[in-house]
């Protein structure tokens, strides 16, 4: 219904939230977030260790039980089987099978996702080449680092060409040329094919690498938009500074609503 209403209209967001709650061990840990991430966009999520970035991401694949009000993703209701081959999820924790190679590794999962045998080698050395891990194809995944474990992940999520992609951490301990050409890699998925990516941080440096922010604190939205714009809108220089900017009036707010 969703899409015919937009039939010759723009397409639906990529992600689009309203009132959203998860409960978790008994607590509400997302507490009414109402968010739209744009198509074609690199959105950034980010806020402090513990705010439910990882909730958030979990449950937009789909993957997070107790969820309530509204999220839609690429314009249908999330947990939606035909969605499943249009996201890549790549959680904190690499999951790669140490005893394979790379190669191995890719070659199994492009098997899973069905891609056609004839094409597979073509699509595993794409993702190779995308994470630049050409050279370390044939080692044995246990002999990575931590960060090339990683980098085996996202190239798992990159074998399906998802047209959204939701990353958790990606460039955690890795060092700042790889980060650099990681955001580049993320930024060419966005334009040239079109992607979204929704990738979470806690590190506040990354947030003028991405193009929109959602700025999360204690399970809630603090604010989104622009970097640009957030910075104008709280007269700041820095991401960082508009956070903190934006804590305080937050804790304003909450002392008069419990006063
Ligand atoms: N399995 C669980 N059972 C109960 N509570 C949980 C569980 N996992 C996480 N939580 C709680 O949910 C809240 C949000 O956690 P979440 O992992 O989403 O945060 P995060 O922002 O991703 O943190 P980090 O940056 O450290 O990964 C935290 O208060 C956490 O203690």
């Amino acid at each position: 219904m969703i899409n015919k209403a937009r039939a010759g209209g723009s397409p639906p967001p990529a992600v689009r939230a309203e009132d959203l709650r998860v409960a978790r061990g008994g607590a509400e840990v997302l507490k009414g977030l109402d968010f739209a991430v744009p198509r074609g966009s690199v959105t950034g999520l980010l806020g402090p260790s513990g705010c439910g970035k990882t909730t958030l991401m979990r449950a937009i694949v789909g993957a997070q039980a107790r969820v309530t009000g509204t999220l839609e993703v690429l314009g249908l209701p999330v947990g939606s089987a035909p969605l499943r081959p249009r996201l890549g999820y790549v959680t904190q924790a690499p999951s790669v099978y140490l005893d394979l190679t790379v190669r191995q590794n890719l070659d199994y999962y492009a098997a899973v996702l069905g891609i056609p045998r004839a094409d597979r080698a073509a699509a595993v050395g794409a993702a190779l080449d995308d994470v630049d891990l050409e050279t370390h194809a044939d080692a044995l995944a246990a002999n990575l680092s931590g960060g090339q474990r990683s980098r085996v992940s996202l190239a798992v999520a990159l074998l399906g060409t998802p047209e959204l992609l939701v990353l958790d951490e990606p460039t955690v301990g890795l060092d700042p040329v790889l980060r650099r050409s990681l955001w580049d890699l993320f930024h060419r998925l966005a334009a040239e094919r079109g992607a979204t990516l929704l990738i979470s941080s806690h590190v506040m440096d990354e947030a003028d690498r991405c193009q929109r922010l959602i700025l999360m604190r204690a399970g809630r939205v603090l604010a989104e938009g622009p970097p640009g714009e957030l910075r104008e809108r709280t007269g700041t220089d820095t991401i960082e500074d508009a956070f903190l900017h934006l804590v305080a009036d937050d804790q304003r707010r909450e002392e008069v609503r419990t006063s």
